[in-house]
């Protein structure tokens, strides 16, 4: 079972020895953690790429992550570049290509802790809103490196709203150029990401202003830094926005552009077009020009989100099972944190959650992949429901995988606040995730906002003859919905059907109450505008009960498909109704304001998730070993799959450099005031 000699991976001296307090939850398994590894890493195949590309990168001493935590900001952007060095140098020595699973795998193996990570970003807005042509000439360069991109769209003064930005690029028909510029100081980009100190092109979005019109948000390829000595282009002014929350290692940057001259070519053109003469062409809404952030909300949600609560998770897990305090009986020893049940009450909902949102993003990801094509060949059908379920989803996950993430922190008490546990880096970087690629809230809003249109669709369907058929992710505001949960007891509540019916009585009820509201407002005289605002808290509330109810139903349809894994079935199953329940029992007030819910269910509810515990507590382990992290990416001196928590923890801290150093506030302050008051003793 397994393979634990690549587990066991950072060949310290206490990998050599498993400790048994974690060894001893490993020795009755109940599935099979290999097959479990298998199925989500989507095949055999995969685990067995992916642990090569591992041993490839991790036997590179300059891919390394071990003294991360002793650096500065400058120490860890300069490490970020030779990693990102290396893996290229790797992946062109072994053909790794762009997008192929190589690459990817040896970013998870360092953990994504690499500069130029919006290089990748940019060259997915490049396939995306670029002409065939476009692609053909810029794509190369950006996959040999021969040009370091960055994706420029939030400015000083906006960054949510997109019809706000500044940035002009007026077009002069006379050159046949674009004159890109930024007008005032708020007009400055900030944020973007390797723009700081790396990148020589940006991908500007700018305001275009072609035939006496503002035609709204376009992209535009900018150099800005010569290719020669990589001094900023005349007309630019370039530089790093300074220390961070997280993120040491991106370069994040600012930009201001002084009527940069720019070739007609260089916007991006494969949904709008500017001719010789000026005249504008577009095809669709104005907002396909948002397709790029559809896409890397997608890719985020996989590459960047769901690992991080998927770490803190064998993180927290692992340390509660060495971790030992206080007796449960006082004849007893004392017991492992994890046998309280506060801790489990803790962690194992993180844990439901994260595979939860495995299925889930996993779901989005093929909906994507099957959507896409179509898209770029200008059929928009699915775009709506791609776009709202991308928001609302990434919302939802980045949320959630930020509260978790720090939850786990503090389940490891003290040493969950060193940054050795390799928690704080976490938890700073996935907050990022609730902002980065759109504010949560605004995502929510453009989620409720289909929501809204398609309870409306279903309500005029209900009136008339003619049925019409909703996006499949809302086709249930159509079905029949019941009144009142039919659960007599707690064992009631472990039916999949049962809870995700809950969920969707609740989902629609919110749905329709926010949309009421919304409508009464106005019949009261309210504009749409002013009304829309004063009934945003009950869509935003709406919006978050849908997605839950679409992340229970994905998982449940998930359990299904396993009918030929009866062990991991019900292993998965279990998580499944923590899932559930526990987002039931943080809502109950939702549950119960209609009555759907009384108050004796909800202690049925209260039961069943209780009682769930236990269960899940003997296969803890062997859930967080199933994710398989190698040691060198989960960086982690609490977290490592031998257990050894304490003597790595020790011996980490000896390298810190505080204690290697000297100590010069000595000479300078403790001395003389130590001497000082010697002379007094
Ligand atoms: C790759 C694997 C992993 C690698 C690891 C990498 C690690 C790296 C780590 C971190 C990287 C971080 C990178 C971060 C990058 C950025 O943050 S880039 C900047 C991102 N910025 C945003 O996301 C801005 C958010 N704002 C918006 O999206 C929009 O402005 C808005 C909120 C949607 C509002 O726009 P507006 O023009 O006002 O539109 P509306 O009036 O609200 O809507 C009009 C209609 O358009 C539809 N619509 C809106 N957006 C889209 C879209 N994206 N796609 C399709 N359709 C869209 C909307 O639904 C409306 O439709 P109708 O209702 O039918 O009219
Ligand atoms: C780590 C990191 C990396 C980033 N990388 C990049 C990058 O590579 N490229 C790039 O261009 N940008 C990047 N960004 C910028 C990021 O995309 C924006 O910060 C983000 O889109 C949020 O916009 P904002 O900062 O303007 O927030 P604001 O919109 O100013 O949000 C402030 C508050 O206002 C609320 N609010 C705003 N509008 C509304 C509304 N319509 N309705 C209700 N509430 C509203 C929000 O909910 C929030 O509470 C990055 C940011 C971070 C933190």
């Amino acid at each position: 079972m397994g393979s634990p000699v690549h587990r066991v991976s950072l060949g310290d001296t206490w990998s050599r020895q498993v400790h048994p307090d974690i060894e001893c939850e490993r020795n009755i398994q109940s599935f099979n953690v290999e097959r479990l590894t298998n199925i989500l890493d989507g095949g055999a195949e995969n685990t067995a790429l992916r642990r090569k590309v591992e041993s490839i990168i991790h036997s590179d001493p300059k891919c390394s992550l071990k003294d991360n935590y002793f650096m500065t900001q400058n120490e860890c952007y300069e490490a970020a570049v030779q990693r990102k060095f290396h893996i290229q140098t790797i992946a062109k020595c072994l053909g790794w290509s762009e997008n192929s699973p190589e690459l990817f795998y040896a970013y998870r193996a360092v953990s994504g802790e690499v500069a130029l990570n919006i290089h990748s970003l940019f060259l997915k807005a490049l396939r995306s809103l670029g002409s065939e042509e476009q692609i053909a000439k810029w794509a190369p360069l950006c996959n040999n490196l021969q040009i370091i991109t960055t994706y420029a769209q939030t400015e000083l003064g906006h960054g949510t709203y997109l019809q706000g930005l500044e940035t002009e690029a007026t077009y002069d028909a006379a050159t046949q150029e674009f004159v890109i510029h930024s007008p005032t100081m708020t007009a400055t980009k900030w944020w973007p990401g390797d723009l700081g100190r790396s990148a020589t092109h940006a991908l500007v979005q700018a305001q275009l202003i072609c035939s006496g019109a503002r035609q709204g948000m376009h992209a535009f390829i900018v150099p800005i830094r010569s290719l020669e000595d990589h001094t900023p282009l005349p007309g630019i002014t370039v530089g790093d926005i300074g220390p961070k929350m997280g993120f040491d290692y991106t370069d994040h940057g600012f930009l201001r552009l002084d009527h940069v001259r720019i070739p007609r070519d260089n916007m991006l053109s494969r949904f709008t077009q500017v001719l010789p003469d000026g005249t504008y062409l577009k095809l669709g809404k104005l907002q396909i020009n948002y397709l790029s952030m559809v896409i890397t909300r997608v890719n985020l949600l996989w590459g960047e989100i769901l690992p991080i609560l998927q770490k803190a998770c064998v993180i927290a897990i692992r340390y509660s099972v060495i971790r030992r305090q206080s007796r449960l009986r006082p004849s007893d020893p004392e017991a492992k944190v994890l046998d309280h049940q506060t801790q489990q009450q803790k962690l194992f909902p993180q844990l439901a959650t994260v595979y939860a949102f495995h299925f889930l993003t996993k779901n989005l990801l093929e909906f994507f992949h099957s959507s896409y094509d179509a898209i770029l060949n200008r059929d928009f059908s699915v775009l709506p429901e791609l776009h709202a379920l991308s928001s609302g989803i990434k919302a939802m996950v980045s949320d959630l995988c930020s509260w978790g993430t720090e939850l786990c922190r503090k389940a490891c008490g003290g040493h969950g606040y060193s940054k050795l546990s390799g928690l704080p880096s976490l938890v700073a970087r996935v907050t990022a995730a609730c902002t980065y690629e759109g504010d949560n809230t605004v995502l929510y809003l453009q989620m409720a906002r289909f929501l809204e249109k398609n309870y409306l669709l279903a309500q005029a369907s209900q009136d008339s003859t003619s049925q019409r058929s909703l996006p499949q992710s809302v086709a249930y505001l159509t079905a029949p919905d019941l009144a009142r949960c039919p659960a007599q007891k707690a064992a009631d509540f472990l039916h999949p059907q049962l809870y995700t019916t809950a969920w969707a009585h609740v989902a629609a009820r919110l749905i329709k109450d926010s949309v009421h509201h919304l409508q009464t407002l106005m019949q009261s005289g309210a504009d749409r505008y002013e009304a829309w605002n004063q009934t945003t808290v009950m869509h935003v509330q709406a919006a978050k009960a849908h997605c839950h109810y679409v992340s229970v139903k994905n998982f449940t349809e998930t359990l299904d498909k396993l009918e030929n894994e009866p062990a991991i079935q019900q292993v998965l199953k279990r998580l499944c109704d923590l899932y559930a329940l526990h987002g039931i029992l943080t809502n109950s007030g939702d549950f119960l304001h209609d009555g759907f819910l009384s108050g004796a269910q909800v202690d049925a509810v209260r039961t069943a998730y209780l009682d769930l515990l236990p269960l899940i507590r003997k296969d803890a382990i062997l859930l967080t070993d199933a994710f398989d992290f190698t040691d060198q990416s989960l960086n982690s001196a609490l977290g490592c799959y031998d257990g050894n928590v304490y003597e790595r923890l020790f011996e980490w801290a000896q390298r810190s450099p505080t204690n290697t150093q000297g100590n010069p506030a000595y000479e300078k302050y403790l001395r003389p005031l130590l001497q000082s008051s010697r002379a007094k003793l």
